[in-house]
């Protein structure tokens, strides 16, 4: 029995277990939320009403959440005391519950608290963050056709630079570590060369590990083993052209994963030209196949067409039996693209992706031009998933202008919920709240952040209203 300094965790309801990573939920589940710092006191409330009601159309008196409110932020040290932002409590109930939701929380910029939001999700070992970004007809986009975006973005959510290890440019330990670094790690690093830090420079640390990698790469793999038709596809996001052992070993090791791990049911890119180019003539040679996946194959040294040469003998060897035959486009296509390219390719090409595998820092930035096509921050749910918890929270922060005018778009979080409750096997409450949403944008009842932009601009409305106007709409 958990003993809390100031919660009292409700007298009826049960825990949601855990079994191999995945939640057992009775019908009656307590779920800790957190309100969240800014417009979450605008937010958080709406999105409780409108879970809540879609529960109770969906099953009567059959299963009801149990809410448990537990502090972070500002509200906690309220609470709590100065510098509260994140108490033991807060910690030891989402141990205790294991599924959470939450508003954001602000993280100050360049001195102050490290991010609460990143500080949780390294806690619980939540290593996959989940971002799906799809369109919603009738919601206003820049775009011609924002309804050909319907991406999830897998975002590693424990690594990377999020990582927190790093100097300020006057820490007398910073200016030794470059000192160290400059007079006897690089020189001692060949491949370095003659290069060295600036003095005065603000030093950060980048890991990304194998096993970290790994993990989230599968569990990306394994929800697009779940999709169908075109959407079996996982593109590893990277900047591995320029971060070779950090963003590069991700795309290796993606690669490696699927083609071992997974090797029945995913086919990478190149595989699936060397097959599709057999397919197409099954007379073609090993050089001519070469040719045709290397487009600049004739200006390349010996060495490097050999290189090609024994890829393509070797994808014919072990998998044109298992794979041939038209048969790997029923499986989950692997690829990888580098970062900036990607960030263009969701707006010329949006239609070719499904799930992009990206390292921490590129997920954080991919989603938001993600929602951006979409409709914007107020429509980007999200979900941080780890083995043993999960705790769903908006893609978006804490968008301090807009807090407590009961008028910041509710629907990240609404949609959090949605997820969360799909996360839990509570479908039909998860649909209606889906049917409900869709059908306030389509009827134009929509908060200010879409009604600005429609065609004639719509006269908005709250966040308030904008909950029950998909609550009516159930
Ligand atoms: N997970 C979390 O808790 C996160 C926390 N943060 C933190 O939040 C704080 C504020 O960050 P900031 O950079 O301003 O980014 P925000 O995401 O909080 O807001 C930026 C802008 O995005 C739009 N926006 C955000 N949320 C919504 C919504 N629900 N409905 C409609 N529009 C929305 C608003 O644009 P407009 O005014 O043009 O309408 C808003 O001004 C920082 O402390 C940051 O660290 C940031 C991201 C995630
Ligand atoms: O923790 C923060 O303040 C920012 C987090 C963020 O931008 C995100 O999770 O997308
Ligand atoms: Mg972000």
């Amino acid at each position: 029995m958990v003993h809390y300094e100031k919660l009292s965790p409700p007298t009826t309801g049960e825990k949601i277990k855990f079994n191999n990573g995945l939640p057992i939920v009775p019908a009656n589940p307590i779920i800790p939320y957190i309100r969240g710092d800014g417009t979450g006191v605008d937010i958080w409330p709406a999105t409780q009403k409108v879970i809540d009601q879609a529960i109770e159309k969906a099953y009567g008196i059959d299963r009801k959440i149990e809410w448990f409110k537990i502090y972070a932020g500002d509200e906690a040290c309220d609470l709590y005391g100065t510098y509260q932002y994140l108490p033991k409590d807060t910690i030891e109930a989402i141990r205790e519950y294991g599924v959470a939701i939450k508003g954001p929380l602000t993280t100050p910029i360049g001195g102050g608290i490290r991010s609460l939001n990143v500080a949780l999700r390294q806690k619980f070992d939540l290593y996959s963050c989940v971002r799906p970004c799809r369109y919603y007809q009738g919601t206003p986009s820049p775009h011609k056709h924002p309804e050909n975006l319907d991406v999830i973005v897998y975002r590693e959510n424990t690594e990377d630079i999020y990582i927190g290890i790093e100097w300020e440019s006057n820490d007398p330990i910073g200016i030794k570590l470059i000192e160290h670094l400059n007079n006897d790690v690089i020189p001692a690093s060949p491949s370095l060369k003659n290069r060295i830090i600036p003095q005065g420079s603000g030093i950060g640390i980048k890991p990304v590990s194998k096993d970290g990698s790994q993990r989230h790469i599968r569990r990306a793999i394994q929800h697009a083993l779940k999709l169908n038709g075109n959407k079996r596809h996982v593109t590893l996001v990277h900047k591995g052209n320029i971060m070779k052992f950090t963003e590069g070993s991700f795309r290796d090791w993606g690669y490696e994963l699927a083609t071992n791990e997974f090797r029945n049911e995913c086919i990478t890119e190149r595989e699936s030209w060397i097959l599709s180019n057999l397919e197409q003539n099954p007379r073609l040679s090993i050089e001519n196949n070469a040719k045709l996946i290397d487009p600049g194959y004739e200006s390349l040294t010996k060495e490097k067409k050999d290189i090609i040469c024994n890829e393509v003998q070797l994808v014919i060897n072990n998998i044109h039996k298992t794979h041939g035959n038209n048969k790997w486009k029923k499986m989950v296509l692997v690829d990888d693209r580098i970062a900036d390219s990607i960030f263009q390719q969701i707006q010329t090409r949006p239609q070719e992706y499904s799930i992009l595998a990206t390292l921490n820092l590129n997920g954080d930035y991919i989603s938001d031009a993600a929602a951006a096509i979409v409709g914007g921050l107020g429509m980007a749910p999200g979900a941080n998933i780890g083995d043993r918890a999960a705790i769903f929270e908006a893609t978006h922060g804490t968008a301090p202008k807009h807090a407590g005018l009961d008028r910041i778009n509710p629907g990240s979080v609404i949609l959090s919920g949605v997820m969360m409750l799909e996360y839990i096997g509570w479908q039909e409450a998860a649909d209606l709240i889906t049917k409900g949403l869709s059908q306030s944008i389509y009827d134009k009842q929509v908060t200010y952040d879409l009604a600005r932009l429609m065609e004639p601009p719509q006269s908005p409305l709250s966040c308030s209203e904008f909950a029950n106007a998909v609550i009516e709409r159930f």
